[in-house]
């Protein structure tokens, strides 16, 4: 039924971007392992890192810390170090998913707006999206450090929209927070398989989900246009 409106009815499409836009985890893991290598630990592997991943950078760098021995006096000098290590080029080791670009063309072809709303501060964010050349799909962006709460608050869905415009909403993402923040917001969640979280994907609350991107926009249409579950009900417990 959706299909059939799809030219007349503009929808909302909000992108996570770590673990869901782009495979970062390499990256991420590169920079925390250059910490605890100048603490004088023994790194973590990539799969380890990705537990890390999804509450931002501060609960990363924790969650890294505590891994490999425990927070060592303040953890806002470790977080500024991991800043600097990260953010001299979160490029490195970062690569959009296969099959990203042809599927985001796909839903603007269709008419949609799309935003991203990701944890990720400003400046390692801009230049993520920039320099894998995937900004100009985008209407709206919201990043970690662009309001004053992050994910799972349903403010920073509400922040991407300001510059998006009236219709259905859609949040895709990977993780634990990024089904909460849709549950919160009272939007479907659809989970890429593939991203950074803690739990399988299976037991995270989703309206839909995809394993290549090449079946996402289909999966992403069809999630708007299944009748959505109250948001009480997808709220993860
Ligand atoms: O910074 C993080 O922990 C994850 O960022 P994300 O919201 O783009 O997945
Ligand atoms: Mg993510």
């Amino acid at each position: 039924m959706f299909d059939k409106m799809a030219g007349s009815m503009t929808a909302n499409i909000i992108f996570d971007l770590d673990g869901t836009l782009v495979d970062s985890a390499p990256s991420l893991c590169a920079a925390g392992n250059r910490l605890v290598e100048e603490l004088g630990r023994a790194p973590v592997s990539v799969e380890t890192y990705k537990s890390f991943v999804g509450r931002g950078i501060p609960r990363q760098v924790e969650g890294l810390l505590e891994h490999t021995g425990g927070v060592p006096g303040e953890l806002s000098v470790h977080l500024a170090r991991f800043r600097e290590i990260y953010d001299e080029n979160p490029l490195v080791a970062t690569r959009p998913y296969d099959g990203v670009a042809a599927a985001l063309e796909r839903l603007r072809a269709a008419g949609h707006r799309l935003g991203v709303c990701t944890q990720k501060p400003t400046i390692p964010g801009r230049r993520v999206l920039g320099g894998l050349g995937l900004s100009a799909w985008f209407d709206s962006f919201t990043f970690g450090d662009s309001i004053a709460v992050m994910k799972p608050d349903p403010e920073m869905i509400r922040h991407t929209l300001q510059d998006m415009g009236p219709g259905p909403v859609v949040f895709v993402g990977d993780s634990e927070t990024d089904s909460a923040t849709a549950a919160n917001f009272g939007c479907p969640f659809v989970i890429h398989e593939h991203g950074y979280r803690k739990r399988p994907w299976q037991e995270i609350a989703h309206s839909a989900h995809f394993g290549h991107w090449d079946a996402a926009a289909d999966c992403i249409l069809a999630a708007l246009e299944a009748p959505h579950a109250a948001a009480g009900a997808l709220r993860l417990s």
